[in-house]
């Protein structure tokens, strides 16, 4: 790829700092501008290497950019587009690290105005349950997918900017539309993050709960590693894919009560079989046969 010579990183936690040290040793910019709501934050990935040198603001760290990349929680990305866009040079680009994306691009036009073709929304589906740029690695991208939900009116060379970003971190890159993307991401990561909190959420208010979790082997780790996750940045989430969430929920609570009325019955095969067809899709997934070809 051109090396960019101006990128700002709006919001320098696990996904802004990740991007920032991927696409630095990618060889794909030569400065790297920060700007972040927490100034200890800024101060840490300034001292990690993370970003060359912190702005005041997203206006400020985005005046002058070639690329704008904005990872701040999803409800906080219009205002920081607000700004950002009464900015940029015409022909500089912004994209978002958003997990959600219908909303955000909703937003965005109000926000961002005639600058909205210059606007890549995007999500890299990577990440972990911990926060903030300390826990930002240079590999994080690497094999990963991101998914590009660009409109009409957004610009071709802004997406194949972004798209050559991704590309030279690691990342495969697939387009969508918003709606698609967040109706796919309701089901395979909002609601088992939405899952993972409830559980802990109700043993955790129990009188016993410490003897509780005293016991607790693998598979409660397991299963609750993402209750770990930033309640700021899953609480926007829940909040901006509503429909979709609740749609999920619906469906995971009528599964429940399939599993529940067999049990009640004591109906041992037809639990068996249930479970059995949970573990082969399980099985194929991870061994990587459900990989849709269109969107590679
Ligand atoms: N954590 C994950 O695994 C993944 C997160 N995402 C998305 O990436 C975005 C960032 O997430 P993380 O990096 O995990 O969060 P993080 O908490 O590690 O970093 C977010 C940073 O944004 C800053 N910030 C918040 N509001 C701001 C504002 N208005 N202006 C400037 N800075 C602001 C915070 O101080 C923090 O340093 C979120 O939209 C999230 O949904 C996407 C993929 C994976
Ligand atoms: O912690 C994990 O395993 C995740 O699932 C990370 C993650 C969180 C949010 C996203 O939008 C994408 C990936």
């Amino acid at each position: 790829m051109r090396r960019l010579k101006t990128v700002a990183v709006v919001g320098v936690g696990l996904i802004g700092g990740s991007f920032a040290l991927a696409l630095r040793r990618a060889g794909g910019v030569a400065t790297i501008v920060g700007a972040d709501r927490d100034a200890a934050a800024l101060e840490r990935a300034t001292a990690l290497g993370v970003i060359d040198t912190a702005a005041e603001s997203a206006a400020d760290a985005a005046r002058g950019a070639d690329l704008v990349f904005i990872s701040v929680p999803v409800r906080q990305i219009p205002t920081v587009l607000h700004d950002v866009a009464l900015a940029i040079d015409p022909t500089a680009v912004i994209t978002d690290a958003g997990s959600t994306k219908e909303e955000v691009v909703r937003r965005a036009r109000e926000e961002m105005r005639d600058r909205f073709p210059r606007f890549v929304p995007g999500h890299p589906i990577a990440g972990r349950e911990t926060s903030g740029v300390e826990s930002a690695t240079v590999e994080l991208f690497r094999g990963a997918r991101v998914v590009l939900t660009p409109c009409e009116e957004t610009d071709a060379d802004a997406v194949d900017l972004a798209r050559t970003c991704w590309e030279a971190v690691g990342a495969r890159v697939a387009l969508t539309t918003a709606r698609q993307h967040d109706e796919i991401f309701a089901s395979v990561s909002h609601l088992p993050h939405l899952l993972a909190f409830a559980l802990v959420s109700e043993l955790g208010s129990r009188d016993n709960a410490s003897e509780l979790f005293s016991f607790a082997a693998g598979g409660f780790r397991d299963f609750t590693r993402i209750a770990g996750s930033s309640p700021e940045m899953w609480r926007d989430i829940a909040l901006q894919n509503r429909d979709a969430l609740l749609a999920e929920l619906e469906r995971y609570e009528g599964r429940l009560a399939v599993f529940r009325e067999l049990i009640d019955k004591g109906d041992g095969p037809a639990l068996e079989r249930l479970m059995r067809e949970a573990r082969s899709a399980r099985h194929a997934w991870l061994s990587g046969s459900k990989r849709s070809p269109s969107s590679e």
